[in-house]
Parts: structure tokens; sequence; C-alpha cells
């Protein structure tokens, strides 16, 4: 069986009902694809702690996340299996700046699908674009 990785993602609206959008690097695992920024949840880490530490950690900014889980799905990549927990966020101290993505944008709602997205955020794109 491959390795399972828990992974929490943070779906980031404006005040102008635009999502935040992260491009991975040539770098990263699932390169230049598009993502929902976020990451690993350590051993011992609540969800919700793991994503405010990982958004700080990537963007620089503070989050307040809901206390519920947005979507939940798990994808099987090449050499792993990724269990991605999506959670909804606002931003309440300071302004996303990339330093490990290749870039960021806001794109409203129906807009997602034009981008390129990681194989396991596809559920979640799809659940926002059906919501409004
Ligand atoms: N953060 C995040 N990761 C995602 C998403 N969708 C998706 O498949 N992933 C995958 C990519 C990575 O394999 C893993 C998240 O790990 P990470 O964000 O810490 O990635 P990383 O580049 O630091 O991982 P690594 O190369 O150091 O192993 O989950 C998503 O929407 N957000």
């Amino acid at each position: 069986m491959k390795k399972l990785i828990k992974v929490v993602a943070a779906i980031i609206e404006n005040d102008q009902n635009e999502i935040l959008c992260a491009l991975r690097s040539p770098v990263m695992s699932v390169p230049n694809s598009w993502e929902f920024p976020g990451g690993k949840v350590e051993k011992n880490e609540d969800i919700y702690s793991a994503l405010q530490r990982e958004i700080f950690e990537e963007l620089g900014c503070k989050i307040e996340t809901d206390h519920q889980v947005y979507n939940n799905h798990t994808h099987t990549y090449d050499i792993y299996t990724v269990n991605l927990i999506s959670i909804k966020c606002k931003i309440v101290e300071g302004a996303p700046k990339a330093s490990e993505h290749s870039k960021l944008i806001w794109l409203k709602r129906e807009n997602l699908e034009s981008l390129k997205w990681a194989p396991a955020d596809i559920p979640a794109v799809e659940q926002l674009m059906s919501e409004k």
C-alpha cells in the first residue's frame, strides 16, 4: 500500500468573493499545478492549527479557520496517497505573499475551472463552483 499523507488546504475567500489560488513551483511535488495553500499535518497537531501554521509559513499572514471540514478527498498519486482536507478560512492579519509558490491569484468561483488543478483538489473545486 502507498504511503498516506494527511494534508490540509485553505480555501481563503476575500470580500470580493474571490478565492486564493496558488501555483506550485516546478521544484515542488505535484509541480506546476494549482492548489489551495496548506501542507502536511504534523504528528499530534489538529488540522486547524496545522492550517494556521502552514499559511503563516507559506504566505506570511494569519487566518481564522471554519471549525468544520469543507471537503475531504483522497487521491492516489504515483508514489503516495494524499488525504486532502479543505477548510474555509478568512485572513485576519496581513496579506498573502508567495514564498514557495510560483504565483498567487484571486479568482471568482466561476473561473476556477480555467486553472490546471492538482488532481486531489478537483472535488473541492467542483464543490465551490456549484455553491453559488
Ligand atoms: N498544500 C496543498 N498540497 C496539496 C494540494 N493538493 C495536493 O494534491 N497536494 C499535495 C502536494 C503535496 O504532495 C502534498 C502537500 O505537501 P506540501 O504542501 O507540504 O508539499 P511540499 O512541497 O512541502 O512537500 P514535499 O515536496 O516537501 O514533500 O499534498 C493542495 O491543495 N494544497
